[in-house]
């Protein structure tokens, strides 16, 4: 196998193609390896195999093509065309159910199409984030349907995936990477592979603390937005910009204070604090309250736009709202978790009519001008950099009532003609 792999003989199948599951395909594929990606969403893979991205994300469009046209990438939904591959990349999803226990139905499923195909021999490396001993549990479920033995038959290995999208194929090339093999061969293995165009650092471990340094990862984000976001509210209380006090508090040599906003959201850290603490046998009150926070912010945003539509007089029932942004960060179509939704779902129905606009998201067609003419208050959801240079002059003189609610710091200079409040903004 190690000869394979480093003469690029040996032959990959990626398993699930979104955010993650289509950047490694390509890059394995750039990188001069047969790839076989397996998605079952038809019409992603009709998109792939005709040469287009389905996501939105920096180099994908002319990387993907590369790969398709040198022939080295092609997608499938039969999972015939991935039988007896040397390696299994598994990128599927793993969200939580609606009691926030994990969901890990999609890699079971991924894995029982790999148990159905592989052959004697095969390295599966599972990319997706899992809760600790996921890994190890799947090997003895690839065990139970195959009758391999998993480090003599099979090698297997958790090599968690750290890329922040918008920076996924720099990220993919410059990050460190962590291979945690059910045997040392494995991620030996597995290594070896990502040799191929990682120039990061790499470093072998066992599957189950690879598991836990993932989420120990983002556990630790998720808790310090969520101190900045407590911060945001003292902003309020003491009514002072709490993005000046961050500044000048992060220019201490060990502080390093995160950003406050309308909320976190996106695949990853609204869940995997839960996938951390879930099987384990003691409360964890500082990560599950950091949640909580967290999830509370659209609320508060909410608070700030009822309070200033109260100021005006405009009684929040007969509201008009222009939402811009729908994605969970900037320059993402991605609205998985987005506290922009959040924010939605929280003043539908209290309000008169909501409106959206978001240039990344399909769906949410039409222009800012569209969005804001008559409203009584546009709220920002996103940071897009395309709403850093929005002319608000010109904008409030289409609109009805002139309130603006900046829930990710976006405006740097609170327009003159415009009641304005935002996350952390104390008052103005
Ligand atoms: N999105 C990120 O920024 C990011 C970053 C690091 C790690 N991760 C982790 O990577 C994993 C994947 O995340 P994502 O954002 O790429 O998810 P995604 O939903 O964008 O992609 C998963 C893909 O897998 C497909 N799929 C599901 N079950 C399948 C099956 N049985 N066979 C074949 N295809 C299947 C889905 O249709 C989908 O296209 C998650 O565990 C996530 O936590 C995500
Ligand atoms: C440890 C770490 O770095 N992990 C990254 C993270 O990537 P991400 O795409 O989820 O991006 P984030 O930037 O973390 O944003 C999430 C949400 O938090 C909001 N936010 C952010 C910073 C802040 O100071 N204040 C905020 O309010 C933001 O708007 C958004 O809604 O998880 C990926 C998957 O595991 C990782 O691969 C990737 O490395």
């Amino acid at each position: 196998m190690l000869d394979r792999i480093e003469n690029r003989s040996a032959e990959i199948a990626v398993i699930g193609l979104g955010y993650i599951g289509l950047p490694t395909a390509i890059m394995f594929a750039n990188a001069g390896f047969r790839v076989t990606g397996y998605e079952i969403r038809k019409e992603v893979v009709e998109k792939i195999n005709s040469g287009k991205a389905h996501i939105v994300e920096p180099e994908i469009d002319s990387l993907l093509k590369r790969a398709i046209e040198n022939g080295n990438l092609r997608a499938t939904s039969d999972p015939e065309d991935i039988r007896g591959k040397d390696v299994y990349i598994i990128c599927v999803q793993t969200p939580l159910k609606d009691d926030k226990t994990p969901d890990l139905s999609y890699l079971e499923n991924a894995v029982k199409t790999v148990a159905n195909t592989m052959k004697k021999g095969s390295l599966i490396i599972i990319e997706s984030t899992v809760p600790p001993l996921t890994t190890v549990k799947m090997a003895t479920l690839i065990e139970e349907l195959t009758g391999f033995k998993a480090g003599r038959d099979f090698h297997m290995v958790h090599a968690p995936e750290r890329v922040m999208p918008g920076r996924i194929f720099k990220e993919l090339v410059y990050n460190s990477r962590i291979f945690g093999g059910i045997t040392p061969e494995s991620a030996e293995l597995a290594e070896s592979l990502y040799r191929t165009f990682v120039k990061g650092q790499t470093f072998k471990t066992s599957s189950t603390v690879s598991e836990v340094v993932k989420l120990m990862e983002n556990t630790f984000r998720d808790v310090n937005i969520a101190l900045a976001n407590e911060f945001a509210f003292l902003a309020h209380q003491y009514e002072i910009d709490v993005f000046e006090a961050i500044e000048l508090a992060n220019t201490h040599p060990r502080v390093r204070i995160h950003s406050p906003g309308i909320g976190v959201g996106g695949h990853c850290l609204p869940k995997d604090p839960h996938l951390l603490v879930w099987p384990a046998e003691r409360d964890f009150g500082l990560i599950r309250l950091a949640r909580e926070i967290n999830d509370s912010m659209p609320l508060f945003t909410k608070d700030l736009l009822f309070s200033a539509l109260r100021e005006l007089n405009v009684p929040p029932e007969d509201a008009v709202v222009a939402v811009l942004g729908l994605a969970y960060k900037g320059d993402s179509d991605d609205t998985r978790n987005s506290p922009a939704l959040a924010f939605i779902g929280a003043i539908e129905g209290d309000v008169a009519e909501v409106r959206t606009h978001d240039p990344f998201v399909g769906g949410s067609a039409g222009s800012v001008e569209e969005a804001v003419e008559g409203a009584d208050a546009v709220v920002i959801a996103t940071d897009h950099t395309v709403f850093k240079s929005l002319d608000w002059k010109k904008l409030g003189r289409l609109m009805r009532t002139r309130i603006l609610i900046d829930g990710r710091h976006v405006v740097e200079e609170p327009p003159k003609s415009f009641l304005f409040r935002g996350v952390g903004r104390g008052e103005y």
